[in-house]
């Protein structure tokens, strides 16, 4: 069995939490051979609920599961922390845009960046989930200045996903026959859900739909998805979002499957001319416990101008936080 790492996971206590500490214990983000140390954050008032969700991962008995650290201090729940999944923050409701929880949610990202520089290993990989995801990541990623900006990256996986189901279920295939989905930009409703480079069974997927479907319904649909959930449930998305969230860890850690690409919101390099320093979901394929961005791809005009349209929306999110940004 493999040394215990150590995992950090905000808002612990609440549902996207519930859905996500079980299968992180389970082995399911890490691997069957990996034993994790769940290290726990929640604001004060919750720490009695985050002790009974600690109760019932004990009553699983989980192999995996070495032991658990339960604080509201972000200075022990970082302290060696090689892995955070960045959870805790207010969800929206009916009505609301991600970027409308800025002034609410922004300023823990700060403080989380500031205990992760502090107190986390050199090596850590942040996951931040809570919204606005992407700009939250920045501002966390900012505020470490001396661990890599590779090493902060924002969940659209839930995106990907969406994407691959309106897809499959529009074309009578397989989850599993789809590969090359690629989410460009924000986890917003700019985002940019492109099917122009996706396979099914190894062939091109754009023939096989049409572009009315695709322009009209798939991408609003896709880019709606959170939306209509809130809508539907009374509550924001939660056990798919867990759900995304290993899968994004999974495949930074353990890698993305031969052939394929994972969508990831990363620290822009300045890949197909979008602004450096941006937190923005690019194709990425990850080896080795790191990731790339997919090179080469043509952009069509279309396309390009999707991916700016949401560039242009990060860009202001960005300048909208600027006092967080050291
Ligand atoms: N990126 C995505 O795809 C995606 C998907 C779904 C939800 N989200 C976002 O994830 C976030 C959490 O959603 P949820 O449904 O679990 O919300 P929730 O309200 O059920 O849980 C959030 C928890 O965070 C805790 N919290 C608040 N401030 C904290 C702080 N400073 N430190 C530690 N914990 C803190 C709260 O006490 C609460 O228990 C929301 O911002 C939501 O919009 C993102
Ligand atoms: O839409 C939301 O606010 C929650 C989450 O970001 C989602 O995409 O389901």
């Amino acid at each position: 069995m493999k040394q215990p790492v150590r995992v950090v996971v905000t808002g612990a206590a609440g549902q996207i939490s519930y859905s996500l500490l079980f299968r992180i214990a389970a082995g399911e983000m890490l691997g069957p051979d990996q034993p994790v140390i769940l290290q726990m954050l929640e604001i004060t008032p919750a720490l009695g609920a985050l002790q009974g969700v600690a109760m019932e991962l004990d009553d699983c008995a989980f192999p995996l599961l070495h032991s658990m650290v339960i604080t509201d201090d972000p200075n022990v729940a970082y302290k060696d922390a090689d892995y955070a999944l960045l959870v805790g923050a207010r969800p929206r409701g009916p009505g609301m845009e991600r970027k409308d929880l800025l002034e609410a949610n922004a300023a823990i990202f700060s403080v989380q960046g500031k205990a992760i520089n502090d107190h986390a290993s050199r090596d850590i990989k942040v996951l931040v989930v809570g919204n606005p995801a992407n700009t939250n990541a920045l501002i966390a990623q900012r505020n470490a200045p001396d661990i890599n900006p590779r090493q902060f990256t924002a969940m659209t996986r839930l995106d990907h996903n969406r994407a691959l189901t309106q897809l499959a279920q529009k074309t009578g295939s397989s989850i599993n026959d789809i590969t090359k989905m690629t989410i460009w930009g924000n986890h917003s409703s700019t985002q940019y859900p492109d099917i122009s480079k996706a396979l099914i069974s190894g062939e091109a997927a754009e023939p096989k739909i049409e572009q009315d479907w695709y322009r009209n319904e798939f991408i609003p649909v896709v880019q709606q998805r959170g939306a209509a959930i809130i809508k539907a449930r009374g509550a924001s998305s939660a056990a798919s979002a867990a759900n995304a969230a290993i899968f994004h860890v999974r495949d930074w850690a353990l890698g993305t499957a031969e052939g394929d690409w994972a969508s990831m919101g990363v620290y822009s390099d300045g890949s197909y001319g979008i602004a450096e320093g941006l937190i923005y979901s690019f194709p990425c394929v990850c080896k080795n416990g790191d990731w790339e961005i997919v090179q080469g791809l043509d952009i069509s005009d279309f396309s390009r101008e999707k991916m700016q349209a949401t560039e242009t929306e990060l860009a202001e999110e960005r300048d909208a936080v600027s006092h967080l940004l050291p």
